[in-house]
């Protein structure tokens, strides 16, 4: 098995410009980031939202994944898949095994059983390199280290880049740090910064790798409320215009309900339930993580409050 080390391409973007916090996924702001508009720009076909489990349409397709440290069991024959144009949020109490099934979606850990497979292609066949350009990750934990801002951002174009770094790269990286509100701080050095700043750096990172797939471990556990609305505004605004499928793993119910398309709630290892907003009941709340809860409607959104 791979363990965490290996090919930690970070993800990351945040923004705080254009994006429609307030709104969040009902609301689609126009903005976007540079590098995917040269290249990936499917604004005009991309569907948004997705119910069901998309195995026809998914370009990464987990298929009865099971994985274990050591011997000890964690994933027990997971199935799910994320379509380009969609949130996936995985949901589920603290140790149930969310992260190790995003970095399964990777291969940064290998699924003891299963397979992956990216646009039908099995993820094991494929080289690193090929994994960094298609599947942005961004970990729960970002190390820091020596390095300004600007130049741990461009490390995302390291995927991308011929011999020598492009204008183009230079124009993606700088956009994208626009978006995410980074200009100013773009020559301090990252192992400076606070935890919300560096996770702010590491999807920016992410973003400029111009992934058709990211993958998001709690993209917000570090961020204040208001950053939290702008970088989840950010990311819906990138897979809406760019044709970008993501998952993230999320604690917070309602940031996820407000920003996610499909809901995948896991529960001792397996999944409980993958749904549409829809699915997303009292019942299954209080199944998983055993506490009672109301779904109220706000502003035509379900909250979902602890009784
Ligand atoms: N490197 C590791 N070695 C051994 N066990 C691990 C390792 N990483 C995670 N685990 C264990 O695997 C289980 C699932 O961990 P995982 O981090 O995937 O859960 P999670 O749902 O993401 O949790 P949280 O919500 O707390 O972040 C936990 O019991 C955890 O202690």
């Amino acid at each position: 098995m791979r363990e965490e080390s290996e090919h930690k391409e970070h993800v990351g973007h945040e923004g705080h410009e254009g994006h429609d916090a307030h709104e969040g996924r009902h609301v689609h702001p126009h903005s976007h980031v540079e590098g995917y508009v040269h290249t990936h720009d499917h604004s005009h076909d991309c569907p948004h939202s997705h119910h069901g489990d998309v195995p026809g349409r998914a370009i990464l397709q987990v298929a009865g994944v099971s994985f274990e440290y050591r011997s000890d069991p964690v994933l027990a024959n997971v199935s799910v898949g994320v379509a380009r144009g969609e949130i996936l949020a995985i949901l589920g109490p603290n140790g149930v095994g969310k992260s190790t099934l995003l970095k399964c979606m990777n291969l940064i850990l290998t699924p003891k059983t299963g397979t992956v497979l990216l646009e039908e292609k099995d993820l094991m066949k494929m080289s690193g390199t090929e994994i960094a350009k298609n599947v942005g990750y961004v970990a729960q934990r970002n190390e820091s280290a020596k390095m300004s801002v600007f130049d741990t951002v461009l490390l995302g174009r390291k995927p991308h880049l011929g011999l020598r770094v492009s204008e183009r790269d230079y124009v993606i990286v700088e956009e994208a740090l626009s978006r995410f509100g980074l200009l100013e701080m773009q020559l301090r050095s990252i192992d400076e910064l606070s935890g919300g700043e560096l996770q702010r750096v590491c999807i920016c990172r992410a973003i400029v790798q111009e992934p058709s797939v990211l993958l998001l471990d709690e993209p917000t556990s570090a961020l204040d409320l208001c950053r939290q609305m702008a970088i989840l505004g950010v990311i819906r605004d990138v897979v809406d215009h760019h044709n970008v499928a993501t998952v993230m793993t999320m604690h917070d119910l309602n940031l996820a309900l407000r920003f996610a398309d499909r809901f995948l709630f896991m529960k001792g290892g397996m999944v409980y339930a993958a749904c549409d907003r829809s699915g997303v009941t009292a019942d299954v709340i209080e199944a998983v993580y055993g506490i009672a809860v109301d779904i109220v409607m706000h502003k035509g959104l379900p909250m979902v409050v602890p009784r």
